[in-house]
């Protein structure tokens, strides 16, 4: 049986929801451990089916908001990809720096290798991360038919008033226009459009992922 994921740390008011992931970062690296090392755990048993459901799209999309509710709808267990940066990458964009693609790699590499351990386990994980570029996927892609791609499309005023709305986090709403730029929309990803209510979203994913596994 798989253990439930670690409760993330919640923010406190005020810090922009950077210095629990900081912490945590920094703890990790501290034991000589990782985000990967210690999200990843030991197969659980030889009947490799476990999936990996990949929620992407560019910041407000509404990746951890849905990647949280499709996980508990699929009784599956939830990631989120900020918590695989280092404490470098967090800090940049705390300061209204975008990534670049130098950044990016280290966070890439350290994902992909959590992502096949997690194939090595027995319950499905989703995982909400931006994954913008192919490139990017391509990385992630560790299996082709176990790493699926759930794409939130939003309009950009839509991303960009609710990150103006959202409080207590460190990715500010000025950093939407690089997102847009980088962002190479996938054309193999379930795509859902992500300005319907919360619940219409996860509804459509997991009937679509149902209908996946019965094919
Ligand atoms: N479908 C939705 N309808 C209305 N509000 C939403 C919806 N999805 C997300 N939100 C709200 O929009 C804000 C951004 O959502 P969320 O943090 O999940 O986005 P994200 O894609 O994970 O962003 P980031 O990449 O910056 O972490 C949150 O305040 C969330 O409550
Ligand atoms: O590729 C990137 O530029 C990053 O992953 C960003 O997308 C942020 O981490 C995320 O949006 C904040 O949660």
């Amino acid at each position: 049986m798989c253990e439930a994921p670690a409760p993330r740390e919640h923010a406190s008011e005020g810090d922009g929801g950077l210095a629990p992931l900081q912490r945590r970062v920094r703890r990790l690296a501290a034991e000589g451990s990782s985000p990967s090392a210690e999200l990843t755990r030991p197969p659980a048993c030889a009947c490799l089916t476990a999936m990996v459901i990949v929620v992407m799209g560019v910041s407000g999309a509404g990746k951890t908001t849905v990647g949280q509710r499709l996980a508990a709808a699929l009784g599956a267990r939830f990631v989120d990809a900020d918590e695989f940066h280092t404490p470098a990458n967090l800090a940049r964009m705390a300061a209204g720096v975008p990534l670049d693609e130098a950044d990016r790699a280290p966070w890439l590499h350290a994902l992909a290798a959590a992502i096949d351990g997690w194939l090595q386990q027995t319950g499905d994980v989703v995982l909400a991360c931006s994954a913008l570029r192919a490139s990017h996927r391509q990385a992630l892609r560790r299996h082709p038919s176990r790493v699926v791609f759930a794409y939130l499309q939003v309009p950009a005023d839509v991303a960009r008033d609710r990150l103006l709305a959202r409080r207590d986090h460190f990715f500010k709403a000025d950093m939407l226009g690089s997102q847009l730029e980088t962002l190479e929309p996938p054309d193999d990803a379930l795509t859902v459009d992500a300005s319907q209510p919360v619940d219409t979203i996860v509804a459509e994913l997991v009937a679509h992922l149902a209908a996946r596994r019965t094919t």
